[in-house]
């Protein structure tokens, strides 16, 4: 255990963006931590040069999805550990039982990024409607000639039933944005009925039902044990043939094996994915080569703005969790 005297050791596992790492720095400076961090943006740190540091000792560790907090780093940690921030919403990367267990609380970010990646789920429900990514290739693959009035058609959103996989935060303001394009019919299902889908006149479905009325399915739901692969081969294959499935929110609620067969098979007419698993998607992945799938790099939340906010409130959760106070966004 440390002592008063002793100065807090701090792990954090990446360059932050700009303004939390100037605060960082700031608290860094005035509670006089010792700052171990990893400052390569282009490499990840790897698990073991993580657990090198977190077998010196570690009082905090402000970390990001790309290694998992479980109870092998708990243990290593011991009894020091006061606090785990974590510069995302999601926290399927954390063994949260365990943190749970020993005490340990655990931040996170939620709010800040809702409206950047509710945007991104409209940016890519669009550019799959409209085949935008099969229309810059043909740019650049000079395969654009005559104007044709039968070339590279798409679908519109307007009249279409719209579905919302996880009514959260995200989900509501991506139904809400998307009500704007015209959807005749919202549905949304969820671990329960919520209130706050009277905002998007939102009907709460069963899966079965979101998955065979959706003409648009966007998933948005948290990462955990009940959703992990729901949808699979079976729930493709109840969707409509005509449907585009957009998932902005983990690879692994999808079957992705499933979604590609699916995809080849045409059981559904296309999708957006800004989730993949792994992430990095290798560029051979057939997914990733697919005319009728838009893969993105997991950048839901990336705007200067969301991201600077990201950061500046994984640092006061760190603050606080050193401090014994209670988290501005704790998660539970
Ligand atoms: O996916 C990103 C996050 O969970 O913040």
């Amino acid at each position: 255990m440390a002592t008063t005297n002793t100065p807090a050791r701090v792990i954090v596992t990446f360059p932050l963006p700009e303004q939390g790492q100037r605060l960082l720095e700031n608290y860094a400076c005035k509670h006089d931590w010792e700052l171990i961090q990893w400052r390569d943006s282009e490499i990840n740190m790897t698990r073991g040069q993580f657990l090198d540091q977190v077998n010196r000792g570690a009082d905090g560790i402000l970390c990001k999805m790309t290694i998992r907090i479980d109870e092998d780093v708990l243990a290593r940690a011991g009894d020091r550990l006061k606090v785990v921030s974590t510069m995302t919403v999601g926290c399927d990367h954390i063994d949260c039982c365990s943190l749970k267990a020993r005490n340990v609380p655990l931040g996170h970010t939620p709010g800040v990024l809702t409206d950047a990646t509710a945007d991104l789920a409209v940016a890519l429900t669009l550019a799959v409607c409209r085949r935008l990514g099969e229309a810059m290739q043909a740019v650049c693959n000079g395969e654009w000639g005559a104007w044709n009035p039968t070339w590279l058609l798409g679908t519109e959103i307007r009249g279409k039933t719209l579905g919302v996989l996880g009514l959260g935060r995200i989900g509501l303001a991506t139904a809400k944005r998307l009500r704007a394009f015209g959807v005749s019919r919202l549905i949304y299902h969820s671990t329960k009925e919520k209130p706050e889908a009277a905002q998007v006149d939102g009907e709460f479905v069963t899966l079965e039902q979101l998955l065979r009325e959706s003409d648009i399915l966007c998933i948005c739901c948290s990462l955990n044990a009940s959703t992990r692969h729901m949808i699979g081969y079976t729930q493709l294959c109840a969707m409509k043939p005509t449907a585009i499935l957009v998932n902005v929110a983990r690879g692994d609620v999808i079957v992705q094996d499933d979604l590609e067969r699916a995809l080849r098979e045409g059981k559904i007419a296309a999708a957006g994915l800004d989730v993949t698993t792994p992430e990095p998607l290798p560029p051979s992945h057939p997914l990733a080569n697919m005319k009728n799938c838009i893969v993105l790099p997991h950048i839901g939340s990336a705007t200067v703005e969301t991201r600077n906010a990201m950061s500046v409130l994984a640092v006061e959760n760190l603050l606080a969790g050193l401090q014994g106070r209670k988290m501005p966004a704790e998660y539970v």
